[in-house]
């Protein structure tokens, strides 16, 4: 009985009285990434937007939801037994998600960590470790981590007030237009320099980290636009440093650096003063991409969809409106670094298609010399996003100027 070791047990959770209607609509809606309080109007527009949809499995998944949204208008008490049908339900829909995630490449499971339903042995809960609940690697981790960090922020602060304080939010500046206007300046990339304090591949890059005084030399090195790791738990970032960066005065427009895995945080970075957000596709499925970048227009926020691969940059590339597409050299899931993924992702019909298409391309990771800023450039990119390089040195304008060969700030 190998699981048995890591045999745990939980008290048994009871529900507070609300119509397993209710709560089911809820849930879908927070599988699906559609808030229970978002503007109807636009969640059909979305629904139509993506009625083109090859996947079978998605359509149906919209049917389901549109089902669940009839059914939310009856209360009834609930019993034992539903809420335990729920469960099972609940798990249900969240493998069907991982299905259609699935049918577009993608290898993150978005289905919750607690796993299958429990077993019951008389009051107890038991859950045994086993391939559904252990995630598979780090980007897997990571996420579930952020699912669970962000339903408990969404307790805290619902949508709704968080929509009243983006009245209060700092203007959205332009994030694509400065990378643009850099990149006419020097003819070099744009640069979107990280405020990065440490990651789980490097583990810390900079004890004395001040993200004011590095995000300002950024400024006066020359970068075009910053980018702000918010994660907390395997970053070392905060909200709290997008906040003072912002509120220091810097002029370049700012990236909330997250993980994205509900709207809900699209708003809350626009709120703490961001002007463009990462929204990553190897976790995001299409439906989610379509979606949370009309949320991101809607609010003043570029989106920059980072790719990996041929296959999520194909479909990146099938959906309408996507101007900003980041390639990451890094694979998040085993941190192997190889700047040559963002030349082969450049190349042939795919780069015609993104010239075409007039989609601006940023290199993302792994480039640390004047070589390596050359080498993306003739590749085909016309902005950098580069942290390890630049935040290690102890000046780092000076390290902007090491990473390009010239100083870019005039
Ligand atoms: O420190 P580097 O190798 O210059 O990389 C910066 C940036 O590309 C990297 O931090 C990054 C790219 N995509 C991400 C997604 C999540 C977290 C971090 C990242």
């Amino acid at each position: 009985m190998e699981g048995l070791a890591s045999l745990r047990t939980i008290p048994k959770v009871s529900f507070p009285p609300i119509s397993s209607s209710t709560r089911r609509s809820k849930f879908l809606s927070r599988r699906l990434n559609f808030s229970p309080s978002m503007d109807t109007s636009l969640r059909n527009s979305i629904s139509l937007a993506s009625s083109s949809s090859s996947s079978p499995i998605s359509t149906a998944i919209r049917a389901q939801q549109i089902e669940s949204e009839a059914g939310s208008a009856a209360a009834s008490p609930v019993t034992e037994s539903e809420e335990n049908a729920l469960k099972v339900k609940e798990w249900e829909v969240g493998m069907f998600q991982d299905e259609v995630a699935a049918s577009q490449g993608i290898r993150i499971r978005r289905r919750p960590p607690t796993g299958p339903p429990l077993h019951y042995v008389g009051p107890f809960q038991f859950r045994l470790q086993n391939e559904g609940n252990t995630p598979r690697n780090i980007l897997e981790e990571i996420i579930w981590y952020k699912d669970k960090e962000v339903s408990q922020m969404k307790e805290r602060r619902p949508l709704g007030s968080l929509k009243r304080d983006l009245e209060r939010a700092p203007p959205a500046r332009d994030f694509l237009g400065a990378l643009k206007a850099a990149y006419l300046r020097t003819n070099l990339p744009g640069l979107i320099a990280e405020v990065k304090k440490a990651s789980p591949s490097r583990g810390v890059l900079r004890e004395d980290f001040d993200p004011v005084e590095i995000a300002q030399a950024y400024e006066k090195g020359g970068a075009a636009c910053l980018s702000v790791l918010t994660d907390q738990k395997f970053f070392q970032g905060s909200f709290e440093n997008l906040e003072k960066i912002r509120n220091a005065g810097v002029k370049c427009p700012l990236l909330c650096k997250e993980f994205v895995v509900d709207a809900w945080q699209i708003y809350y970075a626009r709120s703490k003063g961001a002007d463009a957000i990462l929204l990553i596709a190897a976790v995001l499925p299409d439906l989610d991409i379509k979606y949370m970048t009309k949320i991101c227009k809607m609010v003043g926020l570029t989106p920059l969809v980072e790719v990996h691969d041929e296959k999520e940059m194909d479909r990146m590339l099938a959906i309408d409106g996507i101007e900003l597409i980041g390639i990451n050299n890094r694979n998040l899931e085993t941190f192997e670094v190889d700047i040559s993924n963002t030349k082969r992702l450049l190349e042939g019909e795919r780069g015609q298609k993104i010239r075409e298409k007039n989609v601006t391309i940023v290199g993302e990771s792994g480039l640390f010399t004047p070589d390596d800023i050359a080498y993306v450039q003739e590749a085909g990119v016309k902005a950098v996003l580069v942290g390890e390089s630049i935040v290690k040195q102890s000046d780092p304008a000076k390290g902007i100027t090491g990473l390009f060969g010239k100083d870019i700030s005039v």
